[in-house]
């Protein structure tokens, strides 16, 4: 479908999608949720993390891309900074998305946390595998994705897309007062550490249980879902879905994008 035949976002409407029979996830519709309402402070002054340019498109629509690169998504539902839905909304009907994937967008709120709770909150109900996505992360590729999908459908109720990590990690005791020294207190096993990445998939009945039950600050939604005591499964992530967190994260971002569209021949 062309940009222009595309329905706007703001116009895409819950009846379009077929019921899923909720007991049955093997075929599954799945929802991607993108919080995108961060402010980027560690990236430094400008707009915005999500709506800051990156190989000189927007990070939110290379996110938005990411998952709606995956057949088995059909919604995603990007949630925009609080002042900024309607240029969100612009945004999404004046880039070329895939055909197969309706949008939504609704404002975000204070924590990352809130951010995807309202964007559950906008889920029309036929959709019983969730996945959340960093807007933070553009460059994840469809494989990953697939890959979460796929353990979701498999009866995973949540599951984390992660890599091994290069460096030592240590526990510290934190400082007593500023400038005061913070003492090593562990180093825990590094073979048995991951770093985790998005999009994290559920179970949507579990997320949004988990939304309901944990309300303390936590920085990522499978941890809500162990606090559940239920299982979280790992599959594989991937170097390409880093966080775009800090400047030269963005560097090494403009240079993943500039290989593949070296190899893709643009
Ligand atoms: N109130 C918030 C805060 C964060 N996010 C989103 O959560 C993701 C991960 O957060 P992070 O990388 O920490 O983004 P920021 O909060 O924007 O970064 P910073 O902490 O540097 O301000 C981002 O896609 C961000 O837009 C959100 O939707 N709503
Ligand atoms: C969800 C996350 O990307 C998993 O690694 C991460 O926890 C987000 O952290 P942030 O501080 O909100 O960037």
């Amino acid at each position: 479908m062309s940009d222009e035949s595309r329905p706007s976002p703001t116009e895409t409407s819950a009846a379009a999608h077929a019921e899923a029979p909720a007991a049955d996830r093997t075929r599954a519709r799945a929802a991607a949720v993108i919080p995108a309402a961060g402010r980027g402070v560690r990236l430094g002054p400008g707009a915005p993390k999500a709506l800051r340019a990156l190989g000189g498109t927007p990070m939110l629509i290379h996110a938005v891309r990411a998952m709606a690169a995956s057949r088995g998504v059909s919604l995603v539902v990007v949630v925009a900074p609080p002042d900024g839905a309607a240029e969100v909304k612009n945004l999404l009907d004046t880039h070329a998305l895939p055909e197969w994937t309706d949008f939504l967008v609704v404002p975000g709120g204070e924590s990352r946390q809130e951010s995807v709770r309202r964007g559950l909150d906008a889920l029309p109900p036929e959709y019983a595998v969730v996945l959340v996505h960093d807007a933070a992360r553009p460059l994840v590729p469809v494989d990953t994705v697939d890959a979460v999908i796929d353990a979701v459908r498999e009866g995973a109720p949540a599951v984390v897309p992660a890599v091994p990590l290069a460096d030592t990690v240590k526990q510290v005791e934190p400082a007593a007062a500023p400038g005061e020294p913070e003492p090593v207190v562990a180093t825990p096993e590094r073979a048995r550490l991951r770093a985790v990445q998005t999009p994290q998939g559920f179970d949507r009945a579990t997320l949004v249980r988990a939304h309901e039950t944990v309300t303390d600050d936590v920085t990522d939604d499978a941890s809500m879902v162990e606090r559940l005591g239920l299982t979280v499964v790992v599959v594989p992530g991937h170097e390409e879905a880093f966080k775009v967190t800090r400047p030269l994260d963005l560097v090494l971002a403009e240079a993943v994008l500039a290989r593949r569209r070296l190899n893709d021949g643009f």
